[in-house]
This record gives C-alpha cells, structure tokens and sequence, in this order.
C-alpha cells in the first residue's frame, strides 16, 4: 500500500468516526431506543442515579458469559492494539491540512463507497467504537464495550458513572440492553405470566437468561404505573417502595395509597370496600355466617360432644379424687342443677326480649323504608331519628328487664350458694354451662348490649367472686398470664358506643381487616381432625385458673355479643409501622371483657418453625407433645388485631391496657383479653406478648 493510499483511507476511517457520530444521532434519535436511552440519562435524582447501576449489577450478576463473547473480547483487544498505532498516524496526518481540505476530502472519497463497503471498514477496524454517550472514541480505557449489543460506553459517562472497570470475565451490559430486559420483563408480567407475545419469548431467548425467574424476582414492576421498582430481597429495598399486604404487589411510595397510613394498595382498599356491607342486617350477617361457616357442620362435631361428655367425666373423676368429701360433692351437684335451672331460665327470657326486640326492629325497619319512599329531605331523616330513638327506649326497657331479672336470678343462685358453702370459695368448673347456649346467637342490636352496662354496674355490686386458692403463677409461654388473684376480677360486659355511626365503623373496621388478611371471621376456637376438642385438656395445666361462676355467666353472655361481631367501641386501624392496630373509641372501663383469642387450635410442636407472628398459646402441659396453640390465620376476631407492648422499654410496657388470661372453662383451656384499666377514648390497645415471662416473643423492636 503506497503513502498516498494509505493516507486515504485512514482519512476515511477518521471520517467515518465523526461522520457515524451524526448518522447515529440523526437515525436513532427517530427511534425508541434512543429515546429511551437520552431520557435515561437525563434522569439525575438521587434515587434514578443507583436505580441505573443497580439495574447493571443485576443483570451482570444474573447473566453467565458466554464463550463466544469472550473471544469476541479477545479479538477486540488485539484490533484495538493495531487501532492505536493507526490513530497515531492519522493524528499526525491531520495536522498537515487545515480542516476544510480535510473534510471535503474525505466527503468525496466517502461518497465512492458502498454501504457494504463502509460496513467493511468497520468490522475490519472497529473503529466504530465511539461512546454511545459522547460519542468520542477516546480514553478507550475506559471504554466498556456491551456484551449483548457491543455497543461502547464510557465508564465516566454511564449515569452514575461506573466506578470500578468490570473484570474481563465479567459480562457487562449497556443500559439500552438493561432496559430492553426490563421492558421484556414488563411485558412478560403484563401478559400474566404466559409467553404468549412471540417478541417477548424472542428476547428472553436472545437474553439467554438460565434463570428468568430469578431475574424477574430483582427486578419489581410498580403495581400501579408499570415502572421498574428495585427491590433486592435479600439485600434490603433499594428504591422506596411498599408492599400491599393484601395483593403481595410492590409499588412506589407514591403509586401505593391516598391514605397515608394505609398498608393496603389503592385498588385492594377500592375492592374491599366495595365487599363491605354497609346496612346493619348484612353486617350482623356477615358475622353470623363467618361463624357458622368455620364450625358448622364438620365431620368431628359428633366426636366433640363425645369429647365434651369424656371431658367432663375426666373433671369428675379428678374433682373425686382431689376433693374426697361425698357431702360436700352432693352440694354442689345441687347447685349445678340450680346453676341449669337459672340459666334456663334466663335463657328463656333472652329468647322472649330477642325476639321482641327483633320484631320492633323490623317494624322500625318497615317505617323506615316507608318514610324514605315518600320523602328524603331532612324532615324524614328527623323523623327517623325519633321512631329510632323511640324504638330504642323501647328495647332499653326490654333489656333492663331482663337485666333485673337475670340479676335477680343469678343473685338467688349466688345467696343459695354462699348459705350452703360457708367457705367464701367455690370451684366454679362444677357448674356445668350449657354449651350450646352459647353458641345460639342472640337477636338483639347493639344498643340492646349497650344497656348492658346496668348490667354491669350490677354485676359488680351483687356479685361477690372470689378465686380458687389454687391460681399459683402459671407461666405462659408467651402471651397469656396468670389472673392476678388479689381480690379476684369481675369482668364487665363491653358497651358498644352509642352513636350508631360510630358503631358501624367498629364494625365494618373489623370486617375491612378481617378482608385484608383474608381470614374468616370467627369467635370460637376452632378444632379439627388433627386437633380436636378434646386435647384441649385444661386439666393437664393443673395450676391454670378456673372460671368462677360469676364470671362465666358473663363471659357466656359476651360471648352472644361478639359472636355477632359485638365488642367494646373499638375501632381496627392501619398503621404504617404496626400493621393493623385496635383504637378505642370510647371509654372503656377496667374489666370490661375485650376479646376471646380464637383461632384454628393446633398441637404447639407443628409451629415450632412457624414465623406466623399471631399464634397464641392455649395450653401449656409438663409435655411438649401435648401442649396447644391457636393459629388465627385462616380463622379470627378481634384479638389477632391488638398491639404488644415493648418488652424492653418501661415507656412501652406502661402503655399496657389489656390483660390476656387463660381459663380454665368447663375443662377447656381458653384465652381471654379484658381491660386492665380504664381505657380512654383514643387509646391504642396494648397487651404484652409475653405476659407468661418467658420473653419468648421478640418485641425489642416494637414501638
Ligand atoms: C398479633 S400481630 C398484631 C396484628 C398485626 N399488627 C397485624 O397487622 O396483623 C403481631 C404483630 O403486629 C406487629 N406489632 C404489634 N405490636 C407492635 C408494636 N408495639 N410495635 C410494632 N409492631 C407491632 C408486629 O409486627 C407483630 O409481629
């Protein structure tokens, strides 16, 4: 090759660099991918600046090189030594014309090539390699080339510049091709999941990725506007996202919620609330037919009321053996047939006031409907309120009556009992409960419960209680403790608020929860195959306390109400920090019974690796095999919403208002939540995990 020659045709190749510098840029400017990559860098923030390279650090991790692209590599780096040498001439060269000359030198010559032929010089030289950025082919040191598109990119110009010079093994990826992938993978997602779109299934297999699914799990897309989100799971968020807890989806901070203190995404609050009842009838349903549908008709009911019936027959015999006294034992089999007897009778007038306050209700319901047809200005609202109130007063009048009378039976029982025991201590598990008194629903509406507060006031004055001296300090293994024995507790009945807004909100509060954790709603322990009732043996926790009889008429009777989704005013709430957290809203008396804790009842030993961090214990025996647990996690109340207190903080423990005891309730072994003081309207629900001080639940963390 002569001087002359030569020099022209690396005047050429010079050309094509800067000549390719305004192609590049003129043609894909027009294109997406251009666009794309300009609005990349553009992107400055903090937070774009290591979404970019983490973006890289993903792929380059996921993306095993291949073969071909390493030989590839080697070729280049022998042409990029000749290259050097090359460009040294054509500087030289440069200097000898002024820029003019030069340019339209190489324009004419330029204009005898073939496309083909261009292509040619620029596999031969790969001189093509100017940053895709700049467009400048210095400081090709730090030249990264692309090891899926070979696209070149300074390392200084990448957005955030690339520190550290990948490994030559190392594949690396420009951020065209990172998006690309992205993209793919958003395709991928938005078609659920299916190949079904033939360019998306083109690129995965051009990606050659060995892992796709493991890609797709670094890289999140925003539930909401698409977008990449980077997540990491086991390096921590690196972007600010949340993480709905219904739908599992990530999001953007701010593509997540309206409301600020939400855990749920817009669309999943938007869809529960919908599934909400908002009328009384189909609330009180909802509870009704979530209880009867965790313990309906299951094929180990029969076996439970045999177990029931061996139960009782085990609390005799021990009863027999422990106690030794014929007479004293014939006593209070009497008192048990005056305890049925009383309740009975009670029972009967429950029935007759439920049933008269229901057929109020419906006439008030009828009046209703009525008034609203003809009218709906405010006149009728008005006039509603007062047929409401009125109606009210009249069930007020229904329930005090039965109050007194229920008070005045239970008070005989009680007179009876105390003349013919003259210890002031009785063993209340004697008195047998029917059981299935409980599980009948009582119609009555809330204020009906809400008058229940007389009752209350009464059962504190007439119901003198003491406790059995054998309520030893029971450890619990986490969150239930031992009653403190001194003076003995009365529980008091909850009274729902008296503002029917209020009360509803309560209400539908719960059922919104209950949604978003996709648990049914039930107010009992639910046993099962596995489990059954009958292993739920209270007598093999000697030292657990025994429910006096006082306290069980008015547990059984709170147990009517919350089985119907009646609680105290609380109201169930998000919090960002906690999840969902219990709000009084109202006053709440000490004593006032909360919640029962309630759940599926399973064998401790199957959650030993449980993370599930709402899982109770129920009974704990001297062995491991047969102690209980509840695990409310397709079944639940109330209960599984309230906070804990800090262990470790004295700030946090003195937040503590509920107390969480476990009974022993006709030899079942139950867990009970009630006001350890008077709780102020506004007040945060709290009781400690770890009551039974074993510091077994981890609260060091908690606020
Ligand atoms: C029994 S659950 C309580 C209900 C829970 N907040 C929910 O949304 O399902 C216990 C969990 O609630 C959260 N929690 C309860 N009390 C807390 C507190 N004081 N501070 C922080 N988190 C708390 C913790 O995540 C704890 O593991």
């Amino acid at each position: 090759m002569n001087d002359y020659e030569s020099q022209l045709k690396q005047l050429i190749i010079n050309h094509f660099i800067r000549i390719k510098q305004q192609i590049i840029y003129q043609q894909k400017n027009k294109s997406k991918k251009i666009k794309l990559r300009v609005l990349l860098f553009k992107k400055k923030s903090k937070q774009r600046k290591s979404y970019f390279e983490k973006r890289i650090i993903i792929l380059r991790q996921y993306q095993q090189p291949s073969k071909s692209k390493l030989q590839m590599g080697r070729k280049r780096r022998a042409m990029k030594a000749k290259l050097d040498q090359f460009l040294e001439y054509i500087h030289s060269s440069e200097e000898k014309m002024t820029q003019e000359q030069y340019l339209q030198l190489v324009r004419e010559k330029v204009k005898q090539f073939s496309k083909k032929d261009l292509k040619q010089i620029q596999t031969n030289y790969i001189l093509e390699k100017i940053c895709e950025v700049c467009n400048d082919y210095h400081h090709d040191e730090q030249l990264l080339l692309c090891d899926y598109c070979d696209d070149a990119y300074h390392s200084f110009c990448l957005n955030p510049p690339l520190k550290e010079i990948p490994d030559e093994e190392e594949d690396w990826f420009c951020p065209v091709c990172v998006e690309q992938k992205y993209q793919m993978e958003k395709e991928k997602r938005s078609s659920g999941g299916r190949r079904s779109n033939s360019k998306v299934q083109k690129l995965l297999e051009q990606f050659n990725f060995k892992n796709q699914r493991d890609v797709a799990q670094k890289i999140q897309i925003c539930g909401k506007c698409d977008d990449m989100i980077l997540y990491m799971e086991n390096e921590g968020v690196i972007e600010e996202s949340e993480k709905c807890i219904k739908c599992n989806k990530m999001y953007h901070k701010e593509c997540f919620s309206k409301k600020k203190e939400s855990i749920l995404c817009n669309s999943c609050q938007t869809l529960i609330k919908k599934q909400i009842p908002t009328d009384q009838k189909l609330i009180e349903d909802y509870f009704i037919r979530g209880q009867q549908e965790s313990l309906g008709n299951k094929p180990y009911e029969q076996d439970d009321k045999k177990s029931d019936k061996k139960n009782k027959a085990t609390q005799d015999s021990k009863k027999m053996i422990n106690e030794n006294k014929k007479e004293k034992q014939d006593d209070e089999s009497d008192d048990e047939i005056l305890d049925v007897d009383a309740l009975k009778e009670m029972e009967n007038m429950r029935q007759t006031r439920g049933r008269r306050a229901k057929l109020l209700q419906e006439k008030e319901q009828k009046e209703q409907k009525q008034s609203q047809k003809t009218d709906k200005s405010t006149k009728v609202e008005q006039q509603t309120r007062i047929t409401r109130q009125r109606t009210q007063e009249k069930i007020d009048k229904l329930n005090d009556q039965y109050i007194n009378d229920s008070n005045k039976t239970v008070n005989s029982v009680l007179a009876k009992k105390r003349k013919k025991n003259d210890s002031t201590e009785f063993i209340s598990n004697k008195t047998q409960i029917n059981d299935d008194s409980l599980t009948q629903p009582l119609a009555i509406n809330q204020k009906s419960s809400s008058s229940s507060s007389y009752y209350n006031d009464d059962c504190e004055s007439n119901m003198s209680t003491t406790y059995s001296s054998t309520s030893n300090e029971t450890q619990a293994k986490n969150t239930t403790a031992p009653i403190n024995s001194k003076g003995g507790v009365k529980f008091l009945l909850p009274v729902p608020s008296s503002n029917p807004i209020v009360n509803l909100e309560c209400k539908q509060s719960l059922i919104y929860a209950l949604k978003a954790k996709n648990i049914q709603f039930c107010d009992d322990l639910c046993y099962t195959q596995q489990c059954p009732k009958q292993s739920n043996n209270a007598n093999l926790e000697p030292n657990l306390q025994v429910i006096d009889l006082a306290n069980s008429i008015i547990f059984q009777k709170f147990k009517e109400m919350s089985r119907q989704g009646i609680y105290a005013p609380v109201v169930v709430e998000e919090d960002k920090i906690q999840g969902f957290i219990v709000r009084a809203m109202d006053d709440i008396k000490a004593k006032t019974l909360i919640c029962e804790y309630v759940g599926e009842v399973d064998y401790a030993r199957n959650h030993i690796f449980n993370k599930n961090d709402s899982i109770m214990d129920l009974l704990r025996t001297a062995r491991s095999k047969t102690s209980l647990v509840i695990v409310p996690d397709k079944k639940g109340n109330l209960a599984r919403f309230l906070s804990g207190i800090n262990n470790t903080s004295k700030k946090s423990m003195a937040k503590q208002n509920v107390h969480s005891v476990r009974f022993n309730i006709n030899g079942e072994s139950r867990v009970i939540l009630y006001a350890k003081r008077n709780i102020k309207k506004g007040e945060l629900l709290y009781y400690d995990y770890n009551a039974g001080g074993f510091g077994e639940y981890p609260t060091q963390n908690f606020v």
